[in-house]
């Protein structure tokens, strides 16, 4: 489903993703791990049109995308989520999922200003698909509450949402685990498995090896910037240069 060939970005002296060939099948749960600064993100903004590669090839779908815009990226079927908590805050749980339809949204600047009829009734077809999204995810109680107002798993759970607005084919999700707690964690675990359940290929950077040793099928590991590694999970964990690139690490689960 996405296959990168040779793909290099250098910034400055610095090479961040170095000479990186990997293939994403569909239907997978993939596995980005590596030591901080191995390029995992850099990565990410590489194949959600960020970053354009200095050297190298994107494609997904056997379409090439490198250096695709990210509006573009996402209306190929590729959706984000960020290391940070990205929300709009002020804005209802809701709300927030319905920003996300915007890339399936028809009704153009004439219809908004006017409230024409294509209007109201996209506006209300995309609340019905933002609720029936919320309730997918475990969010459909919280609607109406500001996006400030829900817990920390709440509020990543949310960034997924509305990430799954633009119906994606492949979900980018960049450390959703962070700073959850233990039932959060195995809150998201089920929520990612469901997705993928829905036909829907994640790739996963995340740090925290339980969640990437029960949910990933394949886990591919950075280290400076190389490909290290690419394996299932146990393969991955006993591999002698794995163990030697997080010496003091904590690859062990
Ligand atoms: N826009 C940029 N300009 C200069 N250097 C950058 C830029 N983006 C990333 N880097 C550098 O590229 C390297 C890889 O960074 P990246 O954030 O991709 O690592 P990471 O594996 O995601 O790390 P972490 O696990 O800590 O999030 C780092 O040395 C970083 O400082």
């Amino acid at each position: 489903m996405l296959k990168l060939e040779d793909v290099t970005i250098k910034f400055g002296g610095l090479t961040a993703v170095n000479n990186v060939s990997l293939e994403i099948p569909e239907g997978s749960i993939f596995g980005l791990i590596g030591p901080n600064g191995a390029g995992k993100t850099t990565l990410f903004n590489l194949i959600s049109g960020v970053y354009k590669p200095t050297s190298g090839k994107i494609y997904f779908q056997e379409k090439e995308i490198e250096g695709t815009t990210p509006y573009k990226v996402n209306e190929l079927g590729i959706a984000r989520t960020y290391q940070n908590i990205n929300l709009f805050k002020k804005m209802t749980t809701l709300e927030n999922v319905m920003v996300g339809c915007h890339t399936k949204s028809k009704a153009g600047i004439f219809d908004a200003v006017f409230k024409t009829k294509k209007q109201k009734s996209e506006e209300k077809a995309i609340i019905e698909k933002s609720m029936n999204i919320l309730e997918f995810m475990g969010l459909k109680d919280k609607a109406y509450y500001k996006a400030s107002n829900l817990s920390y798993g709440e509020q990543r759970r949310l960034e997924i949402s509305r990430a799954m607005a633009s119906e994606p084919k492949l979900i980018l999700l960049d450390e959703p685990a962070a700073g959850m707690n233990a039932n959060e964690k195995l809150e998201l675990n089920d929520t990612i498995q469901k997705m993928n359940k829905l036909g829907i290929t994640v790739l996963l950077v995340e740090h925290d090896m339980k969640v990437v040793m029960n949910i990933c099928d394949t886990v591919c590991v950075l280290n400076y910037g190389k490909r290290l590694c690419v394996g299932e999970p146990d393969y991955v964990q006993n591999n002698e240069e794995v163990i030697e690139a997080y010496l003091g690490g904590d690859i062990d689960v």
